[in-house]
């Protein structure tokens, strides 16, 4: 039933909301973790290199591991022995979709170590249990297809269709203290007002066209939101404060993900260097390409 590898893939980093399309919309970034995967006789040993490795499990309760355990379960069974590698670039708990990426990773490993196994479960099935697995769909979607992504779920599985961003030019600001996706879900309200949801539901069909027709003038008003940042902005008060000082300097911005890190769309290429003078002390600010998604990249 098995394959012994070793299998690699490439998973990129993801912003998710972009401001107004909480759980629903995400980017892709050019920032990648590599992770590799390979059967062995027995037992189960992990090796981490990079960002958060220090932090993360090296038992059965690894995020990545946990995914492909969830994978094979649905493609008939547990092999006997695991060997797994990764190197980590993106960053922990900074609103960049590592654990997206590790959940992509652990069910496209598990799926090339079983033969057939894209047959029996194709890329539909794919993001479904990777959504099931992260909770939302708008990481996974962003970090399984690349370029802006818009999810949603449907009867609980996750969907979403790719577009192309087009006049864009995404500079993260990634912040010094980490923010639990966890505990930011937990500061939100259980219902929002009436106007709010109008108010989002508005700017997130701008955000669409804006970004998918290049209309980057309308990037101020398209990116604004009051689903999710105003409730969660006395948790990372420096995030909160740096997005304000970008949109007041006419650069839109907004927190990434669930936060702690800051995105900013920035319209016109000559502005990239100027919107990173923002950039506070302590911080790093990085200028990416947009991402492409996941890819097997040796089996
Ligand atoms: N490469 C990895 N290997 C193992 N565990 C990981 C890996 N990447 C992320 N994780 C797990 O996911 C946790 C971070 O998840 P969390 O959802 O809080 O933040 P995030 O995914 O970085 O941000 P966001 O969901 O807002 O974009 C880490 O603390 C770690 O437990
Ligand atoms: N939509 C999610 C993204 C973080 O995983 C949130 O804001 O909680």
């Amino acid at each position: 039933m098995f394959r012994t590898g070793p299998v690699t893939v490439e998973v990129p980093a993801t912003s998710a909301n972009l401001g107004p399309g909480f759980d629903a919309f995400g980017l892709a970034l050019d920032l990648t973790d590599t992770v590799t995967a390979e059967l062995v006789p027995g037992g189960l040993e992990i090796e981490a290199a990079g960002e958060g490795a220090d932090a993360v499990p090296v038992d059965e309760s690894h995020l990545i591991i946990r995914s492909m355990r969830s994978t094979f379960d649905r493609l008939g069974g547990q092999p006997a022995g695991l060997r797994l590698t990764s190197e980590n670039r993106i960053p922990h708990g900074r609103g960049l979709g590592s654990s997206a990426a590790a959940i992509v990773a652990g069910v496209l490993l598990a799926r090339a170590l079983v033969r057939g196994g894209a047959e029996q479960f194709d890329d539909a099935e794919v993001l479904a249990l990777a959504s099931e697995l992260e909770g939302h769909p708008d990481n996974v979607a962003a970090c399984l297809l690349g370029g802006f992504t818009i999810a949603w779920t449907t009867d609980g599985r996750g969907r979403a269709v790719r577009s192309e961003p087009k006049g864009v030019h995404p500079v993260l600001f990634i912040a010094t203290e980490s923010s639990s996706t966890h505990t930011a879900r937990a500061a939100l309200p259980p219902s929002v007002p009436h106007p709010d949801a109008a108010f989002n539901a508005a700017r997130s069909a701008l955000l669409a066209l804006a970004l998918t027709q290049g209309r980057t003038e309308l990037l101020m008003s398209a990116t604004e939101d009051r689903l999710h940042q105003p409730y969660r902005a006395a948790a990372m008060p420096a995030s909160s404060a740096l997005v304000a000082e970008l949109r007041r300097a006419g650069i839109p911005a907004v927190i990434s993900g669930a936060g702690s890190s800051v995105l900013a769309l920035v319209g016109d290429q000559d502005q990239v260097t100027p919107a990173r003078a923002y950039t506070p002390q302590g911080w790093r600010s990085l200028a990416l390409a947009i991402g492409e998604g996941a890819a097997l990249t040796a089996s």
